[in-house]
C-alpha cells in the first residue's frame, strides 16, 4: 500500500493497533515529498463519489466488495483486494465477519469511486452508521437465499438518515437458489422496502448474481456480468454530487493515528469548502475549547495532494498538536467558522418495534447515545418549556416528537443536521436538529 497505509483506511482501533504493528503508515509519512514517484501523487481526472456496500450480515458484501476490485483490476481500473485483505483483523478473519468499515479505492470509465465496506452485524451498527454517513450513493447486498433480514431494513432506514439518497440493490447468491421465483419475490419486497423509507422502489435498479462466483472466475453470467452490470447501475443511477466547494471547510474527525517523527494526522471525509497546504485550522469540539492549529500536510485517496476538497477521504497533517488532544467526532474547520452547541431542539422520529426500536416508550429525561456526523455523544431528552403533564409525557414507539436535547459535551452542529440516537445496541429514534438554544 503506497502512502497513508491501512490506518488510514481502517476504523476500529483493534485493526490500528494490529497495523501498527507493522508500522506502514510511518514509513509512509516520513518519506519526504519529493520521494514519493508520481503514482503516489492524487491526480482529479475524474469527477468522484463516494459509496459503500451496506446490508444484513453474511449477505455478501466484502465478497462482492472483492469481486468488483477483482474485476475493474483486469480493465486496468484497481487494484485487486482478495477478500482476506478486506476483513483483515484477526478477530474479523477468526469470526469471518467485518468489524471495522475498510477503504477501498477503483475506477470506472466515467468516475473515480471510493468504496466504504460496512459491516452488517447488529453489534457494529455503530461502525456502519459512520461509514454511511461519507457516501453519496450505496449498493444494498440482500441474500437472495434469505431475501430481505432486520439489517437490511435498519440499513436502510440509517441511510438515508444520514443522507444517502440513492440506492442500488445487488441480489446476491443466485447461485445458492434453485427456485427461480424466489428472486421474484425478493425484488418485490426490496421496491416495497425501498419504498416505505422514501427511496425510488419502482426505478432502482436491481442486479442480481453472484459475488462469488464473480471472486472465482466462475459461471460467467452471473458472475462477472453482472459486476459489469452493476457498476454501469452505480455509475448512472447514482449522481455525481455537487459539493460544497464555496463554503468554508470543514472536516468531521473519523480516526486520529500520530506518525514518528511527523506528528498527529487525522483523517475523514470533507463535508464542504477547499483546504490548501500550510492552512491554520481549529479542532472543535468535544467539549474542549477550539485548539488553534495549522495543516502541514494532505493525502488524499492515499496519495499525495495539495489541496482537499469537499467529498475527499483526506488525512491531514496537524502541526504541534497531539494524538490524545484529537478525538473522534470533533471537526477541522476554517477559523471561526463553526461553533459547538450543548443544547438544542430536535424534531424525531422513534422507530417502532418493528422496525428495530423500543417495545416501550419513554419519558422526560431519557438519556440515549447521540450519533452526529462521526461523533457519539449521551444526550438528555427532555420536554420543551410550557409542555402541558410534561412529567408523566410518555414518547411511544411509532410517534414523532419535538424535544429539548442536552449534550454530555458540546459538538459542532448546525439547524438541519441529521442525526441517529441509539440505546443498548438498538437505534431507537432518528432526526433533525431544529433549532440551537445554547
Ligand atoms: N453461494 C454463495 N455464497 C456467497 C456468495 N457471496 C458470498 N457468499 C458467502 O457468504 C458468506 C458471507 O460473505 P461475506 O462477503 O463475508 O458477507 P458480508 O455481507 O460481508 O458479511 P458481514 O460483513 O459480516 O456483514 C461467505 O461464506 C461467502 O463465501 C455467493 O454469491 N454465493
Ligand atoms: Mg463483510
Amino acid at each position: 500500500m503506497s502512502t497513508f497505509s491501512r490506518a488510514f483506511w481502517r476504523t476500529s482501533r483493534t485493526a490500528l493497533r494490529y497495523q501498527r504493528g507493522v508500522n506502514p503508515v510511518q514509513q509512509a509519512w516520513s518519506r519526504s515529498g519529493s520521494v514519493r514517484n508520481y503514482a503516489d501523487v492524487f491526480t482529479r481526472d475524474k469527477p468522484h463519489v463516494n459509496i459503500g456496500t451496506i446490508g444484513h450480515v453474511d449477505h455478501g458484501k466484502t465478497t462482492l466488495t472483492a469481486a468488483i476490485t477483482k474485476r475493474q483490476a483486469e480493465k486496468g481500473f484497481a487494484k485487486f483486494l482478495e477478500y482476506g485483505s478486506i476483513d483483515k483483523a484477526p478477530e474479523e478473519r477468526k469470526r469471518g465477519i467485518t468489524i471495522s468499515t475498510a477503504h477501498i479505492e477503483y475506477q470506472t470509465e466515467n468516475r473515480h469511486y471510493a468504496h466504504v465496506d460496512c459491516p452488517g452485524h447488529a453489534d457494529y451498527i455503530k461502525n456502519m452508521i459512520t461509514g454511511a454517513a461519507n457516501m453519496d450513493g450505496a449498493i444494498i447486498v440482500v441474500a437472495a437465499s434469505d431475501g430481505q433480514m432486520p439489517q437490511t431494513r435498519e440499513h436502510l432506514l440509517l441511510a438515508r438518515q444520514v443522507g444517502v439518497k440513492k440506492i442500488v440493490v445487488f441480489v446476491n447468491k443466485v447461485d445458492a437458489i434453485e427456485d427461480k421465483e424466489m428472486l421474484e419475490l425478493v425484488e418485490m419486497e426490496m421496491r416495497e422496502l425501498l419504498t416505505s423509507y422514501g427511496f425510488e422502489g419502482d426505478d432502482t435498479p436491481i442486479v442480481m448474481g453472484s459475488a462469488l462466483c464473480a471472486l472465482e472466475g466462475r459461471q460467467q453470467d452471473i458472475g462477472e456480468a453482472k459486476i459489469d452490470e452493476l457498476l454501469a447501475a452505480v455509475d448512472e443511477w447514482i449522481p455525481t454530487p455537487q459539493r460544497d466547494t464555496d463554503k468554508p471547510f470543514l472536516m468531521a474527525v473519523e480516526d486520529v493515528f500520530s506518525i514518528a517523527g511527523r506528528g498527529t494526522v487525522c483523517s475523514g471525509r470533507v463535508e464542504r469548502g477547499i483546504l490548501k497546504k500550510d492552512t491554520e485550522v481549529e479542532l472543535v469540539g468535544k467539549g474542549s475549547a477550539p485548539i488553534k492549529t495549522k495543516v502541514t500536510d494532505i493525502e488524499t485517496f492515499k496519495k499525495s495532494c495539495n489541496e482537499s476538497r469537499a467529498g475527499d477521504n483526506s488525512g491531514l497533517l496537524l502541526r504541534g498538536v497531539k494524538r490524545e488532544d484529537v478525538r473522534r467526532g470533533m471537526v477541522v474547520a476554517v477559523p471561526g467558522s463553526v461553533k459547538a452547541h450543548k443544547k438544542f431542539l430536535v424534531s424525531m422520529y422513534v422507530l417502532s418495534k418493528d422496525e428495530g426500536g423500543r417495545h416501550t416508550g419513554f419519558g422526560e429525561n431519557y438519556r440515549p447515545q447521540m450519533f452526529i456526523r462521526t461523533a457519539d455523544e449521551s444526550a438528555c431528552l427532555t420536554w420543551p418549556e410550557g409542555t402541558e403533564g410534561a412529567v408523566d409525557k410518555q414518547v411511544m414507539p411509532g410517534d414523532n416528537v419535538e424535544m429539548v436535547c442536552e449534550l454530555h459535551q458540546p459538538h459542532v452542529l448546525e439547524s438541519g443536521q441529521r442525526f441517529n440516537m441509539r440505546e443498548g445496541g438498538r437505534t431507537v429514534a432518528t432526526g433533525l436538529v431544529t433549532q440551537i438554544l445554547e
